[in-house]
């Protein structure tokens, strides 16, 4: 590490106050200050040009002659994952940098587990897909696949007779776990058709992710030439420095991660369009094709968020619209009601409540029973779904989990209602 420390001091990095040690448990490295900093004052700073970004890399003669090989231009992620399969880590320029990095991750995709995506809540099925997608493919461009493809495999093997699947693996991870949203300038020859706004930064990749504790903001300062991370609020002495990765739930900390938090406030369920429609007949709501329209054109999300006190304005909102009388909706009358600023009228406040809460208890029903017939491996996940559903409901003041609807499932009568799918 103090080979490190001093190959970031010598390249201009600026980080006073604060040092890399071991947090307890298992996630690797954290950085800690060593003294208090004030809300607003800069605790990392670095020079821009040191942040790894694809236009770097594309730009170092090594990469410059290997890519001048390929027909086609690749893509950010596929670029920074190709620097780090083939940096040499005892002669590269960023030798005691890359020996600062994990050797493993404990993320599914890392450990070979290969989940049935109809297994995971509807939160991160979409996400889970695209990560295999994503890896695979990159595998395809720089690995063995893509050599064959482009038959240079007899010029690669020899050049980097080490480029593995795993190394390729081990590369990728580097760059998801790592990577921070940048906005990078247009480079000739990188493939930005689907946008170039990642980039991995030495040291600033040390902080760990708490949504709740965290107190660094990072921002790059193009008019400073300079890459810096504040404190949002005042640091003291001893704390461990925290940002925020994003608002995710634990099935995406796992998959992206591989960690997960207890009582994490990302958790979230989604509900889609189908399942509200469901819900709310089941609650005696009659809903007609016109509120359907409505509902679609008011294109509001239906989701419950952790974090949430109660159901959302979007789900509240939702459950209104299925409320309207035939005569509210007709000639586009359903946007005055919709979108008045007007407090609601109390009687549609408590029909709101009233019809919500058996939506949402039949909701959490339906969950309970998908998460018994889930493999052990992922029941955890929909156990935190039951949680999010839990809240909501609470936060009704009934709380008797005795008088919970019975949901479909339970009743035999269809096998899908009631459940987040
Ligand atoms: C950007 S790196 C942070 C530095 C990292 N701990 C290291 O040793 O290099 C992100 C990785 O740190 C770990 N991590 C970050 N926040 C964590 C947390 N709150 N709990 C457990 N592990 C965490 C995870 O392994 C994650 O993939």
């Amino acid at each position: 590490m103090n080979e490190f420390i001093g190959w970031c001091k010598a390249r201009g990095y600026k980080f006073d106050g604060l040092e890399i040690t071991c947090p307890p448990g298992n996630c690797g490295n954290g950085i800690y200050s060593t003294t208090t900093f004030r809300a607003g004052r800069p605790i990392i700073t670095l020079p821009e040009y040191d942040m790894i970004n694809s236009a770097l890399v594309v730009d170092l003669p090594f990469y410059r002659k290997k890519m001048a090989k390929f027909t086609e231009k690749l893509k950010p992620m596929e670029i920074l994952t190709m620097f780090f399969c083939f940096e040499d880590f005892e002669t590269s320029a960023w030798s005691p940098y890359l020996k600062v990095l994990p050797k493993e991750f404990d993320t599914p995709a890392f450990k070979g587990i290969d989940y049935d995506v109809n297994t995971l809540p509807l939160s991160i099925r979409k996400f889970w897909v695209d990560q295999k997608k994503e890896i695979s493919e990159i595998s395809e461009k720089v690995g063995d696949h893509y050599e064959v493809r482009k038959k240079i495999v007899f010029q690669l093997r020899r050049l980097f007779p080490e480029l593995t699947h795993d190394k390729i693996l081990w590369a990728w991870h580097v760059v998801n776990t790592r990577c921070i949203f940048v906005e990078n300038e247009e480079h000739d020859n990188v493939d930005n058709s689907d946008g170039d706004t990642i980039a991995v930064i030495p040291y600033v990749d040390m902080l760990n992710h708490d949504p709740q504790k965290y107190q660094g903001v990072a921002i790059h300062e193009k008019r400073n030439g300079r890459y810096v991370v504040q404190a949002k609020r005042q640091i003291m002495e001893g704390e461990q420095v925290f940002v925020c990765y994003g608002a995710h739930d634990n099935a995406r900390l796992l998959v992206e991660y591989g960690f997960t938090l207890p009582n994490n406030l990302g958790a979230k369920v989604l509900i889609p369009q189908e399942v509200l429609l469901t819900l709310a007949k089941i609650a005696g709501i009659a809903v007609t094709r016109e509120h359907e329209m409505v509902l679609e054109e008011v294109g509001l999300p239906s989701h419950l968020y952790a974090t949430d006190e109660g159901p959302s304005w979007s789900l509240r909102t939702n459950v209104r619209v299925m409320l309207l009388e035939h005569w509210q909706m007709a000639n586009g009358r359903w946007k005055k009601i919709i979108y008045s600023h007007d407090p609601i009228d109390e009687e549609v406040d408590q029909k709101i409540d009233e019809k919500l809460e058996i939506m949402l208890k039949e909701l959490r029903n339906g969950v309970v029973e998908k998460t018994k017939k889930m493999p052990k491996d992922v029941q955890w996940m929909w156990e935190e779904q039951v949680k999010v559903c839990d809240v909501a409901i609470e936060s009704f003041g009934t709380n008797d989990s005795s008088q919970k609807p019975r949901s479909p499932v339970e009743k035999g009568e269809d096998k899908e209602k009631g459940s987040e799918e």
